[in-house]
């Protein structure tokens, strides 16, 4: 199977730390390649480079085919890619379908992009389509302000689908969800899969394994392992870097 991302020798140094050390590997698609690794292994800062946020040092990213290595964050997010922010990205003042129809409107052609919203073509069906991947039915006249933690992360990442991404980067989706919030978190990420590749960070091991189908593992800078969940966790250099013991 071609990657639908691949990273060759990426890195960056920090003055004299080598923060992200010559990391290549594949995330197939359709599948969730999960990152992994102790505090300060590298993890968002090789999301950065991947994302444009940083340019590296060395290395390149390879997005369905297309070598993106200098692009920035907007020709990026053109090229296929999107990484949710947490709820960074959010108009709380407005609701959730203002938000999302907000979202869509990428998906217009550029010579509507002055003119009043639509509520019909492509744009509109999306949010719809949203609406419903989402279950955010009895939420959509509500202002995002009032929703809950766990919804306004839902809501996120609904977002950060709207412009039909091949790759979706997800930092931590679950964090400060309830127990009920992160299973259903965890169930509609799987089910993303169907339309979108999942990269994604993940601190929560019961997570990672419930959901990873590849699994990454950094520590200070560098990949260590990588494999499925169960050859990861059987690892001797992930047990003793990770879970402190060999
Ligand atoms: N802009 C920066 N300038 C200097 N050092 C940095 C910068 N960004 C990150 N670092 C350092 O690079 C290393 C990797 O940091 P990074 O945030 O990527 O780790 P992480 O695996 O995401 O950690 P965590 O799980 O705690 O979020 C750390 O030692 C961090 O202090």
């Amino acid at each position: 199977m071609t990657p639908i991302l691949q990273t060759d020798r990426l890195g960056i140094s920090f003055g004299g730390l080598r923060a992200v050390d010559a990391i290549s590997f594949d995330a197939l698609p359709n599948q969730i390649t999960t990152v992994i690794g102790p505090n300060g292994a590298g993890k968002t800062t090789l999301f950065n480079l991947i994302s444009g946020a940083l340019k590296p040092g060395s290395g390149s990213v390879n997005l369905d085919g297309r070598d993106v290595t200098r692009a920035g964050p907007a020709e990026l997010q053109r090229a296929g890619l999107a990484r949710s922010f947490q709820i960074t990205n959010l108009f709380f003042d407005m609701t959730v379908r203002e938000n999302l129809r907000l979202a869509t409107q990428v998906l217009e052609p550029a010579s509507h992009l002055m003119r009043p919203l639509r509520r019909t073509g492509r744009a509109a069906n999306k949010v719809d389509e949203l609406i419903a991947r989402f279950e955010l039915h009895d939420k959509v006249h509500e202002q995002v302000g009032y929703l809950s933690h766990g919804e306004q992360r839902r809501l996120e990442i609904a977002m950060c689908l709207a412009c039909e991404p091949k790759v979706l980067m997800l930092d931590e989706p679950t964090q400060g969800m309830s127990h009920a919030d992160t299973e259903e978190t965890e169930a509609l990420i799987r089910g993303l899969t169907d339309h979108v590749s999942i990269l994604l960070i993940e601190h929560d091991i019961g997570i990672v394994m419930a959901v990873s189908d590849h699994v990454i593992v950094m520590h200070q800078g560098q990949k260590i392992a990588d494999g499925t969940p169960t050859e990861v966790r059987a690892n001797p250099a992930v047990q003793a870097a990770y879970f402190g013991h060999g």
